[in-house]
């Protein structure tokens, strides 16, 4: 008995949705005004709260075109509201033939996200969240509503940032899970903050918590390091042989800082670690189970290194399970403002003294770019407390640290000085000239003599550029 070509469409349909019914992934189909066509059950029972969001069936569409594009999805996004959601899978655009004619729709895989939500929702009470930006996902469902009570931790990583509230928020949910994450960011911005946020927040913080800077010693002495080694397993080793920090911190939570610097060698083996929770000590042949939650940090961008050959991409893929990057300082302003007062009451605190920022000097910091972030922002405010002379941190000292620090304040207007008008950048020079004179000589009349300009002259312009002498 011969079938129709109808018939035919409307049983592989039925075998594509039972198919993707079984499957423990998200599948759903949308087109490209993010109308939902199709979601399996395991998307359905996660994400679905009203079911006219949730078409079951495939509607008689015929796939005509799978494979025109496949994007990897590894990101993630926040929510207003703060959430976050992980998108980790593949997006493939597929054009399908409708009644209407051929429509374009995305297929979205999606498979470490249910992972990801799974331990999420164990243990917290994520409730809402959004994805991709140019995707909203239905209202997350919260399967388990039992969640952990015990109120977060945050003792150390001190922000009015938006952003940084958002990641410690995001590390806070995270932080009961064993899932992998990975801190990008410039030097200085708090990567070992966070991973000591995490690891307070997670369940195994009565175990250690060690750290290892996989950029500041070799790669025999990192690999023994690591791994440990056995009994004369090199030249100077120890007679009993020793532990290496994988298994110091069984239990526990190894950091392993400054991952980017990790050798190609190193890579290898510890993807193995990774992929089995076992390691073999150098020059030993047991094999030696591990329980350890990993967290990574770089200050390099990963991707780019991948992209580069000089990191494996599966290695990467396994470290970045959730990737989390701290803005640079001077992104965030508000914070800038709020770490220099958090700084000086800790070191007025420290060394008894009681010591201010004047406004003027605190507008020449929301102006500077710190390179080395929170960490060159602390060392200032301490400097400053225990070298200034009077109970006031001015303009004078910023520009001193500044020119000390080889600031020259043109290079911070070089970039941009294309992209004005001459009379902005003319001004620009002469406040940079004027600062930093006013380092170099101890009066204003001294100042007006060199620089040949009246001394009502002087005191107008540094009014007019804010630097009140
Ligand atoms: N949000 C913050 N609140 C308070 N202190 C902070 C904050 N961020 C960073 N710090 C301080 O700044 C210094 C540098 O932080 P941390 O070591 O975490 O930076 P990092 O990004 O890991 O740097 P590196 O890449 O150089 O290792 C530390 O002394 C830390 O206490």
């Amino acid at each position: 008995m011969s079938i129709s070509s109808a018939e035919y469409i409307h049983q592989e349909k039925l075998l594509l949705e039972q198919m993707f019914n079984f499957m423990p992934i998200h599948v759903f189909l949308i087109d490209d005004k993010r109308n939902i066509h199709f979601c399996n059950h395991y998307f359905q029972r996660c994400f679905c709260k009203e079911k006219k969001f949730c078409p079951k069936g495939l509607m008689g569409f015929q796939a005509i075109n799978c494979t025109a594009t496949k994007t990897i999805l590894n990101q993630i996004t926040a929510t207003k509201k703060g959430d976050f959601c992980l998108i980790q899978g593949q997006k493939y655009l597929i054009k399908v033939q409708s009644l209407e004619g051929r429509i374009p729709l995305n297929m979205y895989i999606l498979q470490e996200t249910s992972q990801l939500e799974n331990q999420l929702l164990k243990n917290s009470n994520l409730s809402q969240s959004s994805h991709h930006s140019s995707f909203q996902y239905p209202q997350f469902k919260s399967q388990s509503p039992h969640c952990s009570s015990s109120p977060p931790i945050n003792s150390s990583m001190k922000t009015k940032s938006e952003k940084v509230q958002s990641i410690i928020k995001l590390a806070q949910r995270v932080a009961k899970s064993d899932i992998k994450i990975l801190i990008q960011g410039e030097t200085g911005v708090g990567k070992e903050v966070l991973a000591r946020l995490i690891y307070e927040n997670s369940d195994r913080n009565k175990k250690p918590f060690v750290k290892v800077n996989c950029g500041a010693i070799t790669e025999s002495l990192l690999e023994s390091e690591l791994f440990g080694y056995e009994n004369g397993a090199f030249t100077g080793a120890k007679k009993q042989g020793k532990k290496g920090l994988f298994e110091q911190a069984n239990k526990g939570t190894l950091f392993l800082d400054e991952i980017g610097e990790l050798p190609m060698q190193l890579q290898v083996k510890l993807l193995r670690v990774l992929q089995e929770n076992e390691i073999v000590r150098v020059g030993g042949e047991n094999v030696i189970k591990v329980d350890v939650r990993i967290i990574a940090a770089t200050n390099r961008n990963l991707k780019e290194e991948v992209d580069k050959g000089r990191f494996r991409m599966d290695l990467f893929y396994r470290l970045n399970v959730v990737p989390i990057i701290i803005p640079p300082l001077r992104d965030r302003k508000e914070d800038i403002k709020y770490l220099t007062s958090i700084f000086t009451k800790k070191y007025n605190s420290k060394y008894e003294e009681n010591k201010q920022i004047t406004n003027e000097a605190m507008n020449m910091l929301l102006d500077y770019h710190w390179p080395g972030n929170v960490r060159e922002l602390e060392n200032f405010i301490e400097r400053c407390i225990i070298t200034t002379q009077n109970n006031e941190i001015k303009v004078q000292h910023v520009i001193k640290y500044f020119n000390e620090m080889g600031q020259n304040f043109n290079s911070l207007y070089e970039e941009n000085t294309l992209k004005k008008p001459l009379k902005d950048s003319l001004e620009d020079l002469e406040k940079t000239i004027l600062m930093q004179a006013i380092e170099k000589y101890d009066s204003l009349l001294e100042m007006s003599q060199i620089l040949k300009i009246d001394p009502t002259t002087v005191s107008r312009k540094l009014k007019k550029y804010g630097i009140v002498y």
